[in-house]
């Protein structure tokens, strides 16, 4: 959107790098969120953008956002937090449209059902979908 392109931003891509899988899909602009001695051995020379920076102070700009495995790193106020940051950020009110889907991949075996379903209420989206995947891993769908 921010460039013409779809866009996907990967929220503490971390060392994994999924999103280069992604680049198999050029109408992708991809982004990469982590804090700054990480992004400092990202990979160069792909098309895609790395940016140091603490995700609790602002997060790219993306129509779809990626949060892979990171949320058994934090408790529920810490998650709530994280999850606030793109609704309620005024920086970001005009793109809120464009907000229509965010993916998170999440450790299973952390919280279950319920403990998520507060959580994502708590932050204020209208509803979600969990998809079962890879045994105790899920990826959950959560809708402004
Ligand atoms: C387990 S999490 C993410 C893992 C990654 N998405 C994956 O699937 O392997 C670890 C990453 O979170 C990053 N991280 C931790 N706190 C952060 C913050 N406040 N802002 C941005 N990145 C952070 C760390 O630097 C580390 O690369």
């Amino acid at each position: 959107a921010t460039s013409g392109k779809s866009s996907l931003a990967d929220i503490v891509g971390g060392p994994s790098e999924v999103v280069l899988t992604i680049l198999d899909f050029p109408e992708v602009k991809c982004r990469v969120l982590d804090l700054g001695h990480v992004i400092a051995k990202a990979s160069i020379g792909t098309d895609v953008e790395y940016i140091s920076g603490d995700m609790f102070d602002s997060v790219p700009l993306a129509n779809v956002v990626l949060l892979k495995w990171m949320f058994h790193d934090w408790g529920d106020d810490g998650c709530v937090k994280i999850l606030k940051n793109w609704p309620s950020d005024p920086k970001h009110k005009e793109l809120h449209a464009l907000y229509d889907l965010f993916i998170m991949l999440i450790n299973g075996t952390d919280r279950d059902e319920q403990q998520w379903k507060k959580v994502i209420f708590e932050v204020g989206f209208s509803d979600y979908k969990i998809m079962l995947v890879l045994g105790f891993r899920s990826i959950f769908e959560v809708y402004p």
